[in-house]
């Protein structure tokens, strides 16, 4: 099989540079294009060197259109404005498009699937790591079974983060929702503050940490009469989402066009 190219979106950032060290590393992948915005910082830079590993002679370039020219895949944590833009062009070019970009509204979501029914194959997920979508299956399981437990999220990111709740935690959510066969939208609870009176039956409560340099610890509690079980994931690095969105991008090939989740690539 021929190499699959990759452009890298948000290279300048945090997981851009993650991804960019994954891709350059594995065998049958190649950088095609490193962008990200025309006013960024790290605009034609060398997407190695930025990336803190040797020179690959690609230029960070804020040219959308000169980056997908001629590419297969999208490798795209970013922003939702950008995601929905980059979802559009490719389903017009018919590419891979992994998303790992969170804290998308509802509308933002709905032009991301519209996109994958007019021709892209993309592979969107909360979360790329294997640790966490197999504790997604576990809160399901546990959901269902616990079902007269009180169900809290609560999620600790770094001081950079700007969204909230977390994707992973909105992930877990809709586990647990699901293992209740109940729509979270409607249970959720994302902020509690002042006079709130008691815990609604049955609802899902979120709570939002930050600060440091924590790249991502979730906790979902389940609370009964007299006990609790916590199931966590820690992400001690970032590779854990590199290497999940890595692995995304190479299953995607071939697949026809449509929306998939990480937990269709780990055959979850
Ligand atoms: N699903 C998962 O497994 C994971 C998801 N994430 C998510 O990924 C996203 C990025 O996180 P992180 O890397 O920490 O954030 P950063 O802010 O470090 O990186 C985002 C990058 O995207 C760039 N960018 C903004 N707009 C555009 C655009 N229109 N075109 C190209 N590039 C653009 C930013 O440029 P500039 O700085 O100039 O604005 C920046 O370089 C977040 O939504 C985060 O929650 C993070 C980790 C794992
Ligand atoms: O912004 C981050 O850093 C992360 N974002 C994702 C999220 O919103 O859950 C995944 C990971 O926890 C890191």
């Amino acid at each position: 099989m021929a190499e699959l190219k990759v452009v890298v979106a948000g290279a300048g950032g945090r997981m851009g540079a993650t991804n960019i060290k994954a891709v350059a590393a594995t065998p049958g992948l190649a950088i095609h294009a490193a962008l990200d915005r025309p006013e960024s910082s790290a605009l034609d830079a060398d997407a190695g060197s930025h990336s803190g590993i040797a020179p690959l002679g690609v230029p960070i370039t804020g040219d959308v259109e000169a980056a997908l020219a001629g590419a297969d895949a999208i490798l795209d944590f970013t922003t939702p404005t950008s995601s929905v833009a980059l979802a559009r062009r490719a389903a017009e070019l018919r590419l891979i498009h992994v998303i790992g970009t969170t804290g998308c509204t509802p509308e933002e979501d709905a032009e991301i699937a519209a996109a994958a029914e007019s021709g892209a194959v993309i592979v969107k997920s909360g979360n790329f790591s294997l640790g966490v979508n197999l504790l997604a299956e576990l809160v399901r399981k546990a959901a269902a079974a616990l079902a007269d437990y009180d169900i809290e999220i609560l999620e600790m990111h770094h001081a950079r983060k700007v969204d909230a709740p977390s994707g992973t935690a909105l992930l877990l959510g809709e586990a647990a929702a699901d293992g209740r066969k109940i729509a979270l939208a409607e249970k959720s609870v994302r902020v509690r503050d002042g006079h709130t009176g008691p815990r609604g039956e049955g609802t899902i409560g979120f709570a939002t940490l930050r600060g440091g340099t924590v790249v991502g610890d979730h906790t979902v509690i389940l609370a009964g009469p007299a006990e609790r079980i916590e199931l966590s994931h820690r992400a001690e690095d970032r590779t854990i989402f590199a290497h999940g969105a890595v692995k995304a991008a190479l299953w995607a090939v071939g697949k026809p066009a449509g929306l998939y989740s990480m937990a269709d690539v780990l055959g979850l």
